[in-house]
């Protein structure tokens, strides 16, 4: 293609091509501030990981949806607080539009959900793998966008759909090699909270603001968490009253001190006994303290982590969510999802050293031993290729490159294009493995 046009209009006078003096960088060649590049081994990883949460998408009879990463900043204004909506990635397009590089998906989902209307049967399963963003102060020297694995179930009230959700992120660690032992998932419900605020009749609109706060636990001290929650109005016996309930670990506990006709005991008892007829009951436990840090969540949530030196680095979470739809004006209908993010695991699997090897595999190179049979390397490549084997044609280099090349990109055949061969219709093809060498009829070659 021809060099761009070089000189360009800037404040309406053409400009010299912009030549660096010498010495000079042209470029940064990093990208922008909190973000990755995924050359070709990270992004071969990458592939890997994405591929294994697609095949967990399929047996789990997910269907694939996508959005753009912008969206309007409106479906991401939320009051409670959280951490993901003081940090957008917002801005103003050129239309004068307040728009942001989306910080999560589930919003995304909802406004499709709701876009689609009554054309959708229910329940419907949708998954996506998409790149979210946040805008930090570089203070924190933390990434700026990651790629979430979301699955989302909408239309399905009852706990079966958690009960789903559990099984995909179980399923997933399973192929990955990941044990019950690497990991921990912690269940609970927010309807716990819900009814810890009730016996404390503390006013239902300071409910989601309690569970932003008390997801803090764990990053913030006891003392903190308890200050913020006398700041927004709650009696120090109904901090009390939380702290208590929130540090339980056992159902039975619960069910003392919440009562059994509670929806919050009833969901969490059906849940660990289909934990048991799934066969992933040692898997899961139940935590109070589980709250989740996103506004939207009504019910059952859940959180997957590893422990790394006494710190919880979280891999995964989710929860129900029924009332997402009516804060977008519509009818709600009942959802529940998780988002399940690429760098933490990432961590782990290095950390157990269960990264898989994922060195090139190349089916043939095919190499003209000299120009004049630069054409007939053409079709012998192409022939190969069309019969879909991967093939990389090298030429303009001397043969000893060309044996380091095959190694290095693990080559299974080198298809050497000769004259003398040629002119006889054949080529010679050298098994790498084994070392193995013979002609072949350049037509028949498969
Ligand atoms: C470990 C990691 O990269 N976390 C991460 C990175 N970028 C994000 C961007 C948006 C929302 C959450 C994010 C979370």
């Amino acid at each position: 293609a021809s060099a761009p046009s070089s000189s360009t209009v800037e404040n309406g006078e053409p400009s010299s091509p912009v030549e660096p003096s010498e010495g000079a960088s042209v470029v940064d060649v990093n990208p922008p501030r909190g973000t990755r590049d995924f050359a070709p081994e990270d992004m071969r990883l990458r592939t890997w990981l994405f591929d294994q949460f697609r095949e967990v998408s399929r047996v789990m009879a997910f269907e694939e949806v996508d959005f753009p990463v912008l969206e309007s900043e409106a479906l991401f204004i939320r009051k409670a607080g959280e951490e993901i909506t003081q940090q957008l990635y917002n801005f103003q397009d050129k239309g004068g539009r307040r728009v942001v590089l989306r910080p999560e998906i589930t919003p995304s989902l909802a406004r499709l959900v709701i876009k689609q209307g009554k054309s959708v049967s229910l329940p419907l399963k949708w998954f996506t793998i998409g790149q979210c963003w946040r805008y930090e102060r570089m203070t924190r020297g933390r990434r700026r966008e990651h790629y979430q694995w979301n699955m989302d179930i909408f239309g399905m009230p009852k706990v079966r759909a958690e009960s789903e959700l559990l099984q995909a992120i179980i399923l997933l660690f399973e192929r990955l090699g990941i044990t019950s032992s690497d990991v921990g998932i912690r269940v609970s419900s927010r309807k716990v909270l819900q009814a810890v605020l009730n016996m404390y009749s503390v006013p239902e609109h300071l409910f989601t603001e309690v569970c932003v706060i008390v997801d803090k636990l764990g990053k913030l001290t006891r003392e903190e968490i308890e200050k913020e929650l006398i700041t927004i109005g709650l009696s120090s016996e109904a901090v009390q009253g939380i702290i208590e309930v929130l540090s339980l670990k056992s159902l039975p506990k619960l069910e003392e001190v919440l009562g059994s006709d509670v929806e919050a005991v009833a969901d969490l008892k059906k849940m660990f006994s289909f934990a048991e007829q799934y066969g992933y009951a040692d898997w899961i436990c139940f935590d109070a303290s589980v709250v989740r840090g996103l506004a939207y969540y009504t019910g059952i949530v859940f959180e997957v982590a590893f422990d790394r030196d006494g710190k919880l680095r979280a891999i995964c979470g989710g929860g129900r969510y029924d009332r997402l739809l009516s804060t977008f004006g519509s009818e709600d209908i009942p959802a529940c999802g998780f988002g399940f993010g690429d760098a933490v695991i990432v961590e782990l699997l290095k950390e157990k050293g269960l990264l898989p090897d994922l060195s090139r595999q190349i089916d043939d190179i095919v190499f003209p031993l000299d120009e004049e049979l630069e054409g007939p390397a053409s079709s012998v490549a192409s022939s190969l290729r069309r019969q879909g084997r991967s093939v990389d044609l090298v030429e303009d280099k001397r043969l000893k490159w060309v044996f380091k090349h095959a190694e290095r990109i693990n080559a299974g055949r080198l298809i050497l294009v000769g004259k003398s061969e040629w002119e006889r219709g054949m080529v010679r093809v050298k098994i790498l493995s084994t070392r193995e060498e013979f002609e072949v009829k350049a037509g028949e070659l498969q």
